[in-house]
This record gives structure tokens, C-alpha cells and sequence, in this order.
């Protein structure tokens, strides 16, 4: 087999079919993908086919990432599996639901239909937790798009509309040239028989090209009968003929490389590669912001005004400014969440972080905490496989202690901090080259805190990773900066970082004066950033002075005095009828009370 393909998608549903054959060729693919070390890539169901395939590769110790729409795992009370299916399920009880279903008072199956309700995930995910992972995702398009994202191949086996939509939208999808991977259809009893004499028909009639219909293959019984009567073995021999056929045949119809919504297996393999972009001639700058000027809407004054951020591999920026200063729009134009103006330059390590990211940009912020899949009910240790713990299993560890997490914590059962410890294992456990933090350590104690910046500084010493972390919170930050960033009413203060801590001999007219205010203060960092933060106060008054003449933020006292002082004060009564109706209601309620 070849090594490319590591991840194998079963395109499947949930039924079992009227024939065993169909159940007894997939489970025979799930036993040759454990046997060949390869992964089952599939919707995540317990049941029918879905059932059948995943089963078997669990029963053979193989590895199983199951793609899972959240409506399907929180809707358990969907009816009953039609008879034919319960039948075939009862009759093959290897197949059916792992936990077998339970059946509710009225006599149907509880469980979705594709058998993905809690119960799969407290006991046959946690069982073998390390060889089950699931992602949960909100609908089917994102199911479609991971499925295709995580597997090298797919495998068509019997089934119904999903199936047929799912197998020839991949097709489909290698025809266009996002992905060049192969498909193949097991025709089973001949159940694909109708499907090749339409795609026949399409190519008589000239719908599809004579290149289009070398994209799928189909697998007779002739092919299995020819290896020991194995369809898992006839399916992966036919995947390697498919796949070097498509490579040869070139890249499809369009190279989408340069699209960011898509995942081509061109820019995958780029970007799987083991480039260490760390080591390019544009090296010496891990991060190059350039004169960067952004607005939310061409209506808005910019949120950024000419910024530039230039730091080295192995740097530790803080950003410091008031709130509203541009910090977080910064970050996350770094990290390619918002597009900026065409000619803007956002680079890390010499490549534009929207068009053209490099691996390894980190981004952590505070909204994560709030989303509801990170608060559902299921525990760290399901979470964090979920999201691919087990693939770095050493990283995690470590940070699991650093954190000092507890991975038998329910997720929406936990403090906020506790939640904020999740997220940072999490985020930080895939190696980075360029983290991005936006205030995400604000609820951690003390001693996590303290033990989470060691472990960043150490990143920072022996990979050389570069880390930018806004936060307003200055407690124990003293020597963590190399650099320091002033953003001021949505722009940078100085051309370059400023380097931290400062040294007598590279004095700056960047930094304020700090005189006595050091010692009350407690460090040079608090005292700086307060320092910064009242000229930031005094500069943003001068600006609303000098465009007003009026403040704008604070009490207001030339305004108006407002409805209640003076509805209390009987002003009110007679400026409008609606204000008298207002007034007359809010008189008979006090009456009444
Ligand atoms: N989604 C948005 N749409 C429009 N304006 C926004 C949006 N997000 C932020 N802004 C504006 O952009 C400016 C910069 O906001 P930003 O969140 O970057 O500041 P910040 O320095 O991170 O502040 P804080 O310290 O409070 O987190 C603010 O004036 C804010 O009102």
C-alpha cells in the first residue's frame, strides 16, 4: 500500500441494507484499514454500515476519527430505525450500535438514527479513547469538508442518498482539482450497477469527459474473489492503481492552491511538508507588519493607523495600550482572521498570513472560552482527543501538568479558569512557530500563570518560537518581554519593538519617564505601561478637544440632564403625549406597588 494514503474514508450510512453481503464487504474493508495501519475516516455513527465498518476496525485495534454534526449527538429520540435495518442489526449484533440500542417505551430505537447519541461517547468512545476520536462539527457542509480534509481516499460502500451525494461530490471536487485523491465504488450484488450506466450515459452524451471518467474506479467481486474473497484488500489495491493514475493524469481543472476556503491536496502536502520556514532567508524576521492601516468598514475611522511590527525568531512581544487601542485587531489580522487591504504587509516568516500562511501561527483569544461546543457536555480527556491530543501526546502531558488539569473534568461543568486551562493545552500543544496570545492567561491563579510563562519562555529559548502577547495584566511579566509594543489610539508608537528590559546604553525617547513612580509601582514594566496609558488618556482628550471641543467618554456635564432626573424632578410632564403616556404609566405602577 502506499505510504501517501494513511486515512481512508468510508462513505456509508446508517442502514444496514436488505443483503449481509453489503454489511460483510464493508466490515471486511474495516478489517483490512486496522490490518493495514491505516485510519477509517467516517460520519461517526454506531450503526448499520457506519456501525459495521467502525467496529471492525476497532475490533482489530485500528484507529478510528469519526466527523460528527453536533444535532446528530444531542437529538437521541429520533423514531425507529426502519424494520428491515433492526432486523439486520439483530441479526448481526457486532454491527449494530455500540452500545447496542435501547428501546424506549413506544418501541423505538433511542439514539439517532445514525446511533450517535451520548452513549457512544461514555462508553464506547471512552473505552478505547485513544483509538476514538470524533469531531464535532455544526453541519453537514463542514462534515463534508473535514471528511475530504482527513482522508487520502475514499471508499464508496452500499448506501443511500447521503452516501451517493458524498461519494460524487469528492468526485466532483477531484475533477475541479481541489484535492487528486482517489475514489472508488464497491459493487457489491451489483449495487452499483445503475451508477456506472449513468455515468456511461453522461459520457455518451458528452457530460463527462473521457479524463473524467478515469477519476473512480469500481471494485467487482471478480476483484475480491481474485484476493481470497477480501474486499478491504481488492479496495486498497484498487485506491493505489486509482490514485497513481489520477497523479499522472495531472492537477484537474484548476489549480486552487492559492484559495483559502479549501484545502487542496496540493497546498496540504505544502503545507505538511516538513519546511522549517524558521530556516529561510527571510528568517531574521518571524514577524513583519508594515505600515498597516485597517478599518472594520470603509464607513469606520481605521481601527489601525500605519502599524509596524517587526521582530525576530525566539522573540516575546508584549503589546501594552488602553482598551479600544487595536491590540486584539492587530493579533488577529496576524493570524489571517480578517483580511486586509490589498497592498497591506502582514508577514510571518516572509509569507502573507492571509494568502499564504506558514504552519505554525498559534492564535489564542478570549471568545473561545464562550463558544458552546467548548461547553458541552463531555470530559477534557474526550475534548482534548477530539481535537487530536493523541497525536502529541508528550506536548500534551506536559501541559497537562503545567495547567494542572484534570482530564476527568466535564467541560461545561468547570470554572472559567479551569475552562481557559482546556483551551491553552489545547492550542498549545500542537508545536508552534508564532503564538499569538490575546489576554487568554486574564483567569488563571497565580501559580499557573507563573508556571504557563515559564513554560513560553522555554519555548521561546530552545525551538525559538516568537510569541506576541496583548494583556493589560503586568503582575510577574517582568523579565518575560524581550520587546515591548506601545499601540496608541490604533496605531504603534515606535517603528520597531522596543527592547526589554531597556538598558542605559539604548535609551529611549519611546519609553516615559518613570522617576519615583518605579518604586510605587512595584516594577518598571507596570510603571511604564501606567505611564503610557495616561499619555494615551491625555492624547486621546486632546484629540476629541481639538474635533469637539467636547470629551466624549465620562460624565458629561454640559448634556442635558437625563429622562429620569428629569421626570423625577417633573420637567417631563409636559414635553410630548408620549412622554405623557410614558409617564402616566410609570405613575399607575407606582400607585399599584
Ligand atoms: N468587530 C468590530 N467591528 C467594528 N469595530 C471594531 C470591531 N472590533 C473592534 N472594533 C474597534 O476597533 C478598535 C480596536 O479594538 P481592539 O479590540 O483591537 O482593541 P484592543 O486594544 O484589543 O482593546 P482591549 O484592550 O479592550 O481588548 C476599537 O475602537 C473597537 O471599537
Amino acid at each position: 500500500m502506499s505510504k501517501k494514503i494513511e486515512s481512508v474514508v468510508v462513505f456509508c450510512g446508517s442502514s444496514p441494507g436488505r443483503r449481509a453481503e453489503y454489511l460483510d464487504a464493508a466490515r471486511d474493508v474495516g478489517t483490512t484499514l486496522a490490518k493495514h495501519k491505516l485510519r477509517l475516516v467516517y460520519g461517526g455513527g454506531t450503526r448499520g454500515i457506519m456501525g459495521g465498518v467502525s467496529a471492525a476496525v476497532l475490533s482489530q485495534g485500528g484507529q478510528t476519527l469519526g466527523i460528527l454534526p453536533r444535532t446528530m449527538l444531542s437529538a437521541p429520540n429520533r423514531p425507529a430505525m426502519p424494520t428491515a435495518a433492526a432486523k439486520e442489526d439483530a441479526a448481526n449484533p457486532s454491527a449494530a450500535s455500540a452500545p447496542a440500542p435501547r428501546a424506549s417505551q413506544s418501541g423505538a430505537v433511542a439514539g439517532s438514527a445514525e446511533g450517535s447519541g451520548p452513549e457512544m461517547w461514555k462508553d464506547e468512545a471512552q473505552k478505547s479513547a485513544d483509538r476514538v476520536e470524533t469531531i464535532l462539527v455544526d453541519n453537514m457542509h463542514e462534515r463534508k469538508a473535514i471528511m475530504q480534509d482527513k482522508g487520502d481516499a475514499f471508499i464508496v460502500v452500499p448506501g443511500g442518498y447521503g452516501t451517493f451525494e458524498e461519494a460524487f461530490e469528492v468526485v466532483t471536487w477531484c475533477q475541479l482539482g481541489i484535492h487528486r485523491k482517489p475514489v472508488i465504488f464497491l459493487n457489491v450484488c451489483g449495487f452499483y450497477e445503475g451508477a456506472r450506466t449513468l455515468i456511461t450515459n453522461a459520457a455518451q452524451e458528452g457530460f463527462i469527459s473521457p479524463a473524467g471518467l478515469e477519476l473512480i474506479a469500481f471494485v467487482e467481486q471478480s476483484d475480491a474473489d481474485k484476493l481470497s474473497g477480501s474486499w478491504g484488500e481488492a479496495s486498497l489495491k484498487a485506491l493505489e492503481e486509482l490514485s497513481q493514475r489520477i497523479v499522472k493524469n495531472g492537477p484537474g481543472y484548476w489549480d486552487w492552491s492559492k484559495s483559502k476556503g479549501v484545502d487542496t491536496s496540493e497546498a496540504k502536502s505544502t503545507r505538511d511538508q516538513p519546511e522549517d520556514v524558521t530556516k529561510t532567508d527571510s528568517a531574521a524576521r518571524a514577524v513583519d507588519v508594515t505600515n498597516l492601516t485597517f478599518s472594520f468598514s470603509p464607513e469606520k475611522e481605521p481601527a489601525l493607523i500605519d502599524c509596524n511590527l517587526s521582530l525576530t525568531r525566539g522573540s516575546r512581544c508584549l503589546l501594552i495600550g488602553a482598551n479600544g487601542a487595536g491590540k486584539s485587531t492587530l493579533l488577529r489580522l496576524l493570524a489571517g482572521k480578517r483580511l486586509p487591504g490589498r497592498d497591506a504587509h502582514v508577514r510571518v516568516y516572509g509569507r502573507d498570513v492571509f494568502h499564504d500562511a506558514p504552519r505554525g501561527i498559534c492564535y489564542l483569544g478570549t471568545e473561545w472560552a464562550m463558544n458552546p461546543v467548548v461547553r458541552s457536555d463531555i470530559t477534557v480527556s474526550h475534548f482534548l482527543n477530539s481535537v487530536g491530543g493523541y497525536r502529541h501526546k508528550e506536548r500534551r502531558d506536559r501541559l497537562l501538568d503545567i495547567l494542572d488539569v484534570d482530564v476527568a473534568w466535564r467541560m461545561h461543568q468547570i470554572s472559567d479558569g479551569e475552562r481557559r486551562r482546556v483551551q491553552l493545552t489545547m492550542g498549545l500543544m500542537e508545536e508552534w512557530t508564532v503564538l499569538l496570545l490575546d489576554e487568554v492567561t486574564v483567569d488563571l491563579d497565580v501559580q499557573v500563570r507563573a508556571d504557563l510563562l515559564d513554560f513560553l519562555m522555554t519555548e521561546t529559548r530552545e525551538r525559538g518560537a516568537t510569541i506576541i502577547y496583548a494583556t493589560h495584566i503586568f503582575d510577574g511579566l517582568q523579565t518575560f518581554p524581550t520587546h515591548v509594543v506601545h499601540m496608541q489610539l490604533g496605531t504603534t508608537t515606535t517603528p520597531l519593538p522596543i527592547a526589554w528590559p531597556p538598558s542605559s546604553s539604548d535609551a529611549t525617547d519611546a519609553l516615559p519617564a518613570l522617576d519615583s513612580k518605579v518604586e510605587r509601582e512595584g516594577s518598571v514594566l507596570l510603571a511604564t505601561a501606567l505611564a503610557w496609558l495616561r499619555q494615551d488618556r491625555e492624547l486621546r482628550l486632546e484629540k476629541e478637544q481639538a474635533e469637539g471641543g467636547q470629551k466624549k467618554r465620562g460624565a458629561q456635564p454640559s448634556k442635558d440632564d437625563t429622562d429620569s432626573s428629569r421626570f423625577y424632578s417633573g420637567q417631563l410632564r409636559d414635553e410630548s403625549s408620549l412622554q405623557r403616556e410614558v409617564l402616566t404609566c410609570a405613575e399607575r405602577s407606582l400607585m399599584l406597588t
